[in-house]
C-alpha cells in the first residue's frame, strides 16, 4: 500500500492549465522529489495534496484512503512562503497550529520542548518570532509542519536560508523522519539535494511531467560527457585527443574533460598511459543538475 498516490491530475484556473495528467506514488519511509523550474506546477501540486485546491480531473489517495478530515492531521507542510506571525510568541503558535491538526494542548507541548532541544534552541519556547534570526525562524516552521508527526510531509524549498551547519541539522532530520517511516514529498532547485535525499523523482516542465522515475535508471539514459584523469607523468595536450571538447578543470596534473563521443574515454586513457602510470581515471555519470538543465532548458522563457 502506497502512502501517497497521485493518479493523473489535472489543474486549470481559467484558460491556464497548471498541471497537466501528474502520477506518481510515494512509497511509506521514501522521500520523492518533485522538480521543475519557475511555474512548472509544483506548488499547484502540494497544494492538491494538502486539500487546498481540488484537482479538476484525477485522483489523491492517502494510505489507499480519499481525502478527508482524518487526512488533514496526517498532512505536514512546509511552505516556501514563510508565514509566521512575528508578534505571537513561538510556543502559542506553534501549540496553536498543533491542536488544529487534533494534537491535544500537553502532547504538543511535549513535542515541541523535544524538538527545541533537538535544534539546541530551548530558549525559543518564549521568544516572539520577530526576535528570530530569518534562519531559526526557518527552523521554527519547519518544527510547525512536523510538530504533529504527520504521515505525509510536504517540504517546499527546506533548507532555503540557512546557513551550512543547519542546513545538515535540517537534512539529518529529515533523513531521520524518512527512516522513522515518514513519507515526504521534497520540491526545490537544490539539484544536489536531491541527489542525496530523494531515490524517485519527477521533474515537471510547463505543467507537464517529462521525466519521471528513480535517479539511477535516469542518469543511464543520459550520455556521460565528463572523464576525469590524472597521471604520474605530463598529460598536457589532451584537449587535442579526438572527442574532447574542452578542459573543464586542471588542477594537481589531473584534467577533468568534457567530451561528446563515448569512445573518447579510452582515447584519454591511452593518451595519459603513454606518458606514465596513472593515478586516477573515471568517465563521470551526469548530475542531476545537467540532467535537470538539459530537460527543463530548452524552450525554456
Ligand atoms: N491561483 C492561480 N490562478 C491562476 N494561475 C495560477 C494560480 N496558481 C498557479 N497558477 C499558474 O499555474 C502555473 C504553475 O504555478 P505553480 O505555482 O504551481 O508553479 P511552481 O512550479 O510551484 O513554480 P515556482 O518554482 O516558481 O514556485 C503558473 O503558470 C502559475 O502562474
Amino acid at each position: 500500500m502506497k502512502a501517497l498516490q497521485v493518479e493523473r491530475i489535472i489543474k486549470n484556473f481559467g484558460d491556464k492549465t497548471a498541471v497537466n495528467g501528474l502520477s506518481f506514488e510515494v512509497s511509506q519511509g521514501e522521500i520523492y522529489g518533485l522538480l521543475g523550474a519557475n511555474g512548472a506546477g509544483k506548488t499547484t501540486t502540494m497544494r492538491m495534496i494538502l486539500g487546498l485546491i481540488l484537482p479538476d480531473e484525477g485522483d489523491i489517495r492517502y494510505a489507499g484512503k480519499a481525502y478527508s478530515n482524518e487526512q488533514l492531521s496526517m498532512l505536514g507542510y512546509l511552505p516556501e512562503e514563510r508565514g509566521m506571525y512575528p508578534k505571537i510568541k513561538v510556543s502559542d503558535q506553534i501549540i496553536y497550529l498543533a491542536q488544529l491538526r487534533g494534537m491535544s494542548r500537553k502532547d504538543a507541548d511535549q513535542n515541541l520542548k523535544r524538538w527545541l532541544d533537538k535544534f539546541q534552541v530551548p530558549e525559543y519556547y518564549n521568544k516572539k518570532v520577530e526576535e528570530l534570526s530569518k534562519g531559526n525562524q526557518q527552523k521554527i516552521q519547519f518544527i510547525a509542519a512536523v510538530i504533529h508527526n504527520p504521515r505525509v510531509l510536504i517540504l517546499d524549498e527546506a533548507f532555503s536560508g540557512l546557513d551550512p551547519v543547519n542546513v545538515e541539522l535540517l537534512k539529518s532530520t529529515v533523513k531521520e523522519l524518512r527512516d522513522g517511516g515518514t513519507s515526504i514529498v521534497f520540491s526545490t532547485h537544490r539539484m544536489e539535494h536531491v541527489e542525496e535525499l530523494c531515490r524517485n523523482i519527477t521533474i515537471m516542465h510547463k505543467s507537464n511531467p517529462v521525466l519521471q522515475g528513480p535517479i539511477k535508471e535516469i542518469k543511464k539514459k543520459f550520455p556521460q560527457e565528463r572523464v576525469v584523469v590524472a597521471s604520474e607523468g605530463d598529460i598536457s595536450g589532451l584537449e587535442n585527443v579526438a572527442g574532447v571538447v574542452n578542459v573543464l578543470r586542471h588542477e594537481h596534473g589531473g584534467y577533468e574533460l568534457k567530451v561528446d563521443d563515448p569512445q573518447a574515454g579510452q582515447r584519454i586513457l591511452q593518451h595519459a598511459l603513454a606518458q606514465g602510470p596513472i593515478k586516477r581515471f573515471e568517465v563521470l555519470e551526469p548530475t542531476l543538475n545537467e540532467i535537470f538543465i538539459k530537460t527543463v532548458g530548452e524552450n525554456h522563457e
